[in-house]
């Protein structure tokens, strides 16, 4: 990557799927099975089974198996993983932060094993939450050095090994409520470097994640944006009588549980500062938060039902013509299928 004029630049070429030869080598399931088999197997030869393998196995394959290790509480294994993986994506740094001599070798230890979760790189708290619930529990490697990126133009433009060793110190382990000094868009408030001309360039080969890595620092910087147009708007909806009995569930569908009612409290910003360019209700709003342009119809489509998923839409709707039925809600539509989000 390169800072040039503003414009950072990140790329996840040199991340190849799983080549053939290393899908050849042993089945994973024989190496999971192998290894949960711990009573009738000595128990001190399958970490070093386990360890010579995960050296060979590509990225994606071990970012896979790290989440099924954490998924079935197999922490021998899932440490295997995630330090296999926290040594691939660190050859990917590109703040070499490992080059920063006032950081302690245990600082760039835990900073290297934060940069694999959503939570340590600066993802606002109710999007790791929707994060999670949709199995995206892990970036990706592009996922990982684009947020490393926003972070980076986000912070004072010579102060990045600062804010690194805050989120270090902010441990993201335990993070409790309050803890949300790092949030990329509190970083946005506060940053006193010239960020309107910043560009981030990110490039990767097909599958690598693209869509989250440009997604996620969206989101997480426009929270406090969103959050002031989601209430604006059922404030306006209550204001005009349009209650239909459900009006909080159907919010609900398009807003996350922990996305309710929370907002300022959550990111602790300014409250006059998003709202200035909104008018009275979501139809009033004079400008878009956000411009995602993409080639094709069918690719649009695709964006904003990850997005409508992403801010806690349920995407596994059934749509009957003029009906739109989800586990939450049931709503008749009158005006046909482009009304709602189905894509069928
Ligand atoms: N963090 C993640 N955890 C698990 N799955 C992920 C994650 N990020 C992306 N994926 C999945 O990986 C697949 C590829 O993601 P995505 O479409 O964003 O890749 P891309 O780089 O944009 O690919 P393309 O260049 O083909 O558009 C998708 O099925 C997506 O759901």
């Amino acid at each position: 990557s390169s800072n040039n004029n503003n414009i950072l630049f990140v790329n996840s070429w040199s991340i190849q799927p799983p080549s053939f030869a290393s899908r050849t080598k042993k089945p994973t399931t024989t190496l999971l099975q192998t290894t949960n088999d711990g009573s009738s197997n000595s128990s001190n030869e399958q970490p070093l089974d386990l360890a010579t393998q995960v050296t060979s196995m590509g990225l994606n394959e071990l970012q896979t198996q790290f989440r099924l290790a954490i998924a079935r509480e197999d922490m021998d294994a899932a440490i295997l993983y995630r330090d296999e993986l926290a040594e691939r994506v660190d050859s990917s740094n590109s703040y070499n932060y490992n080059d920063d001599t006032t950081m302690t070798d245990e600082e760039r230890l835990k900073r290297k094993r934060q940069r694999l979760s959503w939570a340590g790189l600066g993802t606002a708290p109710w999007l790791m939450e929707r994060l999670d619930a949709l199995e995206y529990a892990l970036p990706t490697t592009i996922q990982i050095n684009a947020m490393e990126a926003v972070n980076a133009i986000l912070s004072d433009s010579n102060d990045y090994n600062n804010s690194v060793k805050n989120i270090i110190n902010s441990s993201n382990d335990n993070r409790d409520e309050d803890d949300d000094d790092n949030t990329l868009e509190e970083r946005l408030i506060q940053s006193t470097s010239t960020i309107q001309n910043m560009g981030l360039l990110i490039s990767g080969s097909t599958g690598s994640g693209k869509t989250l890595a440009y997604l996620v620092p969206t989101l997480s910087t426009l929270s406090q944006t969103l959050f002031t147009r989601q209430r604006i708007r059922i404030k306006a909806e209550e204001d005009v009588g349009d209650l239909m009995g459900d009006l909080l569930e159907r919010v609900a569908v398009q807003t996350s549980p922990s996305m309710k009612g929370q907002g300022y409290d959550q990111v602790g910003i300014n409250k006059q500062s998003s709202s200035s360019t909104l008018g009275k209700s979501g139809t009033g709003v004079k400008s878009p938060i956000a411009l995602i342009v993409v080639p094709t119809r069918e690719l649009g489509v695709q964006i904003a039902l990850l997005l409508f998923e992403l801010v806690g839409g349920e995407q596994k709707a059934i749509c009957h013509r003029a009906q739109w039925q989800t586990k939450h809600v049931q709503v008749q539509r009158t005006q046909g299928c482009q009304d709602c989000m189905c894509v069928g």
